[in-house]
């Protein structure tokens, strides 16, 4: 499972895909199931699938675990949304709703416009105030507001059982704090040199090469056997 932002970009803070990832990509498949783990909305995560060739029905999880597809049958996890909290946190705080606002269903995210420890402390402390329950957590590239419970180990576990696969065979590639649980939940938990060092400390895997020249040495060097 490939996680997007920071992981198949060409480093961390930078959108662009790093083009040996996308590369090493296309040689395995059909040798392995790839899917995709993403804190992004679903619509953004098929089309990337689709484009990089790995296909809009391979499995794909979004939105940090809410939702999941499976041979392109969407399917949430979440039972509540928190995008009317994220409304509220915006015009409270005076933040700036992430650009896929409109295409998520469950968690909200907004754009990081100052410092991000800074940014989640501040949201955690007003969803504290509000009474209300939810999960704040940065991933280098958004703040997410997330339901309470929910993370992409969660769903990697549901996608393991729904595809009747061994969790302890899956690897799953990230790069930042929202990846630390599913590094954990799976055998082959693989960060990219340049990971935040909470994921690097729990990572089976450290790559030697950063964000996608990881994740094209990982697929290389332990996929393809070379
Ligand atoms: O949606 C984001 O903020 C980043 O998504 P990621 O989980 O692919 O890093």
């Amino acid at each position: 499972m490939l996680d997007i932002d920071g992981t198949l970009t060409r480093d961390r803070g930078v959108d662009e895909l790093e083009p040996e990832a996308v590369r090493a990509v296309q040689e395995a498949r059909g040798r392995v199931l790839i899917g995709i783990a993403t804190g992004n909305a679903m619509i953004v995560a098929k089309s990337l699938a689709r484009y990089i060739g790995i296909g809009a029905s391979a499995p794909i999880i979004a939105e940090n675990g809410c939702l999941i597809s499976i041979g392109g049958r969407e399917e949430p996890l979440c039972s509540r949304s928190v995008k009317e909290l994220g409304v509220e946190l915006a015009r409270r705080l005076g933040l700036s709703l992430s650009y896929q606002f409109n295409c998520r269903s469950f968690d909200a995210a907004f754009e990081i416009t100052g410092d991000e420890d800074e940014m989640v402390r501040r949201i955690r402390s007003a969803i504290k105030e509000m009474g209300e329950e939810a999960q704040v957590e940065s991933s280098g590239y958004a703040i997410h507001v997330m339901p309470p419970g929910v993370s992409k180990s969660t769903a990697i576990l549901e996608v393991c059982r729904r595809l009747g696969v061994d969790c302890g065979d899956v690897a799953y590639i990230g790069d930042g704090r929202t990846d630390v649980e599913a590094v954990k939940a799976v055998g082959w938990g693989v960060a990219v040199a340049n990971a935040v060092p909470e994921l690097r400390g729990v990572a089976r895997i450290v790559t030697k090469s950063p964000s996608g020249r990881g994740v094209a040495e990982f697929i290389r060097e332990h996929v393809l056997g070379r």
